[in-house]
């Protein structure tokens, strides 16, 4: 099967303004229309033709400087309404006839690329699809700045693009209905004007089009949350070993036990390894860097000291944690009827929902120190995220 894209640029953007249309204005120092033309081309597409204003080509040329793309044919001249444009591109492609072509705003400059397939699959003689969102709103007539009257909103969908049709069939809709009067707004309206049928495939909220001045802000907000946003990662390990003792502290939570565990603390190695583990995230070494060994004040403290401390250091960087996870290396005690009470107090020592936080358990299969119940051992990873609106 072929696949074209055609992006329709040949717009004015007069409810954006500005001193160019739209499409050629920057959005994080790139041309929308290189951002819309970039998402097209990052999807399993044989051929990207875009339509516009012929006068703007000198800007077309410089939004599209960086792309070298051989998918990308040259540009076609869109006409006076969206549809013209649209019609007078599918002629351009029609000495190449590829089977399935996906007509898709420069406006849209966040289109997954994996949507573009997902809409093409869809496709079928007599059938196209378009991403859509269903509408979620209450829906109201207003006249006059005033409510009048509701809508139901049962079975309303908003359309986005791309929208994806088998070529042929809609190229001869749109020659059938080019003096059609108003003009279809969208080519859903032209297929199902030719008997076509539409499915709507469900688009993110972000394929939003740009079109008003909120748009435009909104669109370099959410490029600045992705440009800025720090998602870290870090782990911890720790060892104790058993003595003698009636219980030991894991994850917080004391757990009656033939042994204890020897630390300079209370040697809970689940906390220890979550404390490095997120010590590790921020770049900002371990237990030892900030609660050193050889001062005697940490001597049998308590460990939700440690993780309260490492979950301070994420806070005052600005940081929040997105998950923690620890693996608990023992063949006894059984750590499966204690995990819900280890999650929550995890959970209140760093002020963190519990759904955040997971904790397992694995025997050692008897094999090595945690096997022969000389010690126990602790995994954790943590997720922390910085900036970005963290
Ligand atoms: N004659 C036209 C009109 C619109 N479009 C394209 O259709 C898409 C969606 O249209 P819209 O958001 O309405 O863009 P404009 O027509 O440029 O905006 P405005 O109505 O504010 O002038 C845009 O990518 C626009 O460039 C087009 O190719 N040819
Ligand atoms: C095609 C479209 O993007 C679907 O929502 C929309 O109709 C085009 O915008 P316009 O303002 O109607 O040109």
């Amino acid at each position: 099967m072929t696949t074209a894209v055609v992006i329709v640029a040949a717009g004015q953007g007069l409810r954006l303004g500005g001193p160019v249309p739209k499409q050629y204005q920057t959005l994080g120092g790139r041309a929308i229309l290189a951002r819309s033309v970039s998402a097209a081309l990052g999807a399993r597409i044989d051929r990207v033709l875009v339509a516009i204003d012929g006068q703007a080509r000198p800007l077309y040329d410089a939004a599209m400087a960086g792309i070298g793309d051989p998918r990308l044919a040259p540009p076609v001249t869109g006409g006076a309404s969206r549809a013209e444009t649209v019609c007078r591109a599918l002629a351009a492609l029609e000495p190449e006839a590829p089977d399935v072509v996906l007509v898709h705003d420069a406006a849209r400059p966040f289109a997954p690329p994996a949507l573009f397939e997902a809409l093409a699959a869809e496709c079928r003689p007599g059938q196209g699809a378009i991403a859509a969102e269903p509408v979620v709103d209450a829906l109201w007539h207003g006249a006059g700045g005033l409510a009048d009257s509701p809508r139901p909103r049962d079975g309303l969908w908003r359309a986005q693009t791309p929208q994806a049709f088998p070529f042929a069939e809609l190229l001869a809709a749109h020659r059938a209905q080019a003096e059609a009067d108003p003009p279809a707004l969208d080519d859903a309206e032209v297929a199902r004007r030719a008997g076509l049928a539409v499915r709507l495939v469900p688009g993110p909220a972000e394929n939003f089009k740009i079109t008003a001045p909120a748009d435009m802000a909104r669109a370099e907000r959410m490029l600045a949350g992705e440009t800025a946003m720090d998602i870290r990662m870090g782990h911890g390990f720790d060892v104790h070993v058993f003595c003698e003792g009636d219980h030991v502290t894991l994850c917080g939570v004391r757990l009656p036990h033939s042994h204890g565990l020897r630390g300079h603390s209370d040697a809970d190695v689940g906390l220890h390894a979550l404390a490095d583990a997120l010590y590790g995230a921020l770049g900002e070494g371990d237990i030892g860097t900030h609660f050193p060994p050889s001062e005697p004040q940490w001597k049998g403290a308590e460990s939700h000291i440690f993780l309260a401390h490492a979950g301070g250091r994420v806070a005052a960087r600005g940081g929040r944690i997105a998950n923690l996870d620890v693996t608990l290396l023992c063949e006894r005690p059984k750590i499966g009827p204690h995990a819900a009470a280890m999650r929550a107090r995890i959970g209140e020592i760093l002020g963190l929902d519990a759904g955040r936080v997971s904790i397992k358990a694995t025997t050692m299969e008897r094999m090595g120190f945690v096997g022969r119940e000389e010690g126990m051992g602790a995994i954790a990873t943590a997720t922390v995220i910085l900036g970005g609106g963290a």
